[in-house]
């Protein structure tokens, strides 16, 4: 790949609007589109989602457990909805939340951003909890495919609150945990022309932000936004009236309209739509 992912995302959030839509086959979504709950239901079920969100949505996220959950057959399932989604021009962020020690990382590396490898979409979630620093060796993989990571700061889930607002005491003074994962992603992106390739991962529906996001040069991802209660409103109060650089992303709200393609892409359109009105 020639360009990085920041410039790639910029492009395609510029060209298709800010909105990532998550493909997460729960047995019920299965049931509910008329399909069974195995192999045959979950590859139909990418396939619908491919034919008709990859040429609509920026980014396309697969959540990795719901086809972990149905065995090798499953991860090969993902690994051909990765390789038909950016065929079609969509970006593809593989939900998989990875976070180990170091020389573990390096094989999850491998496996989620190195050329060739069938997991590799264009970006994954990682988890920083065993220290930022443990996903150095993610970061490096990233930064020689051209491929992005979003490190995971504030979730959307309550439980997130009593470690990543947790306050830790540094030299020159306490910052919350989270505020921590902000600072280390922001250094990495320094320099970095409009977007690094170091997102994070912050929740579109949180009561407050309480963090500084100014120096982060990278995207946001925030999920939270509508099974989970986050609104347009909300998005703009936690992030400023422009949404520059943040990317919501909603899977069940717009999943919900399948499996009809044209009800899908009229679910994205709308909420595009109501993601790019201009603020009152
Ligand atoms: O990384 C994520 O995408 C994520 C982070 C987070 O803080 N909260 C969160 O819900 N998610 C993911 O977003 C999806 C849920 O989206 P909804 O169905 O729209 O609520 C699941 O795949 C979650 O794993």
């Amino acid at each position: 790949m020639i360009t990085t992912f920041g410039a790639r995302l910029s492009a395609a959030m510029d060209a298709r609007g800010p909105l990532c839509v998550g493909v997460d086959p729960h047995p019920a979504l299965l049931t509910a589109w008329g399909l069974t709950d195995d192999l045959t239901g979950l590859r139909r079920f990418a396939e619908i989602c491919v034919e008709a969100l990859a040429d609509e949505v920026a980014m396309l996220k697969p959540q990795s457990a719901f086809f972990e959950s149905h065995g090798s057959g499953g991860i090969a399932v993902l690994e051909q909805l990765i390789a038909d989604a950016r065929a079609r021009g969509t970006l593809v962020l593989v939900d998989a939340k990875r976070g180990d020690i170091g020389s573990t990382m390096t094989a999850y590396a491998k496996a989620y951003l190195t050329e060739g490898s069938a997991l590799a979409g264009d970006a994954v979630t990682l988890s920083p909890y065993l220290g930022f620093d443990s996903l150095a060796p993610a970061f490096e993989a990233a930064s020689a495919s051209g491929r992005g990571v979003f490190v995971l700061a504030r979730t959307s889930n309550p439980e997130g609150s009593s470690v990543q607002d947790a306050v830790a005491s540094k030299a020159d003074g306490e910052r919350s945990v989270a505020q921590g994962m902000v600072d280390a992603a922001a250094q990495l992106n320094v320099g970095a022309p409009r977007l690094g390739a170091v997102g994070l991962v912050v929740g579109g529906n949180l009561p407050t932000l309480n963090l500084d996001l100014s120096g982060l040069n990278g995207p946001i991802l925030a999920p939270g936004f509508g099974a989970q209660g986050g609104t347009v409103a909300d998005l703009r109060r936690l992030f400023g009236p422009n949404l520059e650089g943040v990317l919501p992303t909603s899977s069940r709200d717009v999943l919900r309209h399948g499996p009809d393609a044209e009800a899908l892409r009229a679910a994205v359109r709308e909420l595009r739509a109501r993601l790019t009105e201009p603020a009152a």
